[in-house]
């Protein structure tokens, strides 16, 4: 088995990349996906939370109000509380999966993908050169990202300057919190290009991915 951590800041493509990784065979396990499943009512995770911030974080109908908890994360400054809390869930999680992917097949190349690989530091998440074989990087321009960001904010909304403004704060609060593609480029084995059209991405991953299945034989 492979266990490769695909990584890349807001907005690089990394989801996308991890799907044509995933059209090839490989195993991907989404970071953002099992984050929200383990946020919603009745896990323990959901419980911390509120436990840790109050009744205010809750919706009327008993979820967990996002946009409350990233107001409070990245524009109030308390994401290293709510990382702590969800961090080393998702991590222990991701273990669990990837010894049972290990099990039934001991040839599959496991794909984490996650904006924080590297940045993260709870649980063991600062032990990343242990956990993964593997690290890739997606990058795009920064103003890219941004872009990215917005119009997957504003979706088939009629949005207004003001509402692209603060999505355009949104993207630069959160990017600020995740580690200069710079500096990841350093410590990743591959990196993938997306600043282009997605068969410029498609043409990378077909390149990368014979390499990786035979390193997981
Ligand atoms: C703050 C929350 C509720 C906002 O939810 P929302 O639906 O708006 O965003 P979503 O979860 O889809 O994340 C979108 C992107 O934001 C960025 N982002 C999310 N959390 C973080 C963080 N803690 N630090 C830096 N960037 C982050 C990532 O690029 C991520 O891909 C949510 O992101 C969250 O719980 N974050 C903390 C846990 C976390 O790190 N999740 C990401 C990997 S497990
Ligand atoms: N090369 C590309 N050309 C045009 N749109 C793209 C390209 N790559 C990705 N996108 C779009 O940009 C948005 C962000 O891409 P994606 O979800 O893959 O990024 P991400 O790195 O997983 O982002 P996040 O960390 O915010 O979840 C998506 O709507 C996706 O369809």
């Amino acid at each position: 088995m492979l266990r490769v951590g695909l990584t890349g800041s807001l907005g690089s493509g990394k989801s996308t990349a991890a799907k044509l990784f995933a059209a090839h065979g490989a195993q991907v396990l989404h970071s953002d996906a099992i984050g929200r499943e383990l946020m919603a009512p009745g896990q323990a995770v959901y419980a911390e939370i509120i436990a840790h911030f109050g009744n205010s974080v809750v919706l009327p109908d008993g979820r967990l109000d996002r946009p409350g908890l990233a107001r409070l994360a990245f524009a109030e400054g308390r994401v290293d509380e709510l990382n702590a809390i969800i961090h080393p869930a998702v991590i222990g999680h991701q273990r669990e999966l990837i010894e049972d992917i290990a099990r039934r097949n001991p040839a599959a190349v496991v794909m984490v993908e996650s904006a924080l690989i590297i940045e993260a530091v709870h649980g063991d998440g600062a032990d990343w050169q242990r956990r993964f074989d593997r690290l890739i990087l997606v990058t795009a321009p920064e103003e890219v990202k941004i872009a990215r960001f917005v119009r997957r904010c504003v979706g088939d909304t009629k949005a207004t300057d003001e509402q692209i403004a603060e999505f355009e704060e949104e993207a630069r609060r959160r990017l600020a919190r995740q580690m200069p593609d710079e500096q990841k480029m350093a410590l990743c084995d591959y990196v993938l290009t997306n600043d282009g059209a997605v068969t410029e991405l498609e043409w990378q991953v077909d390149q990368l991915w014979p390499i990786l299945r035979i390193a997981a034989r």
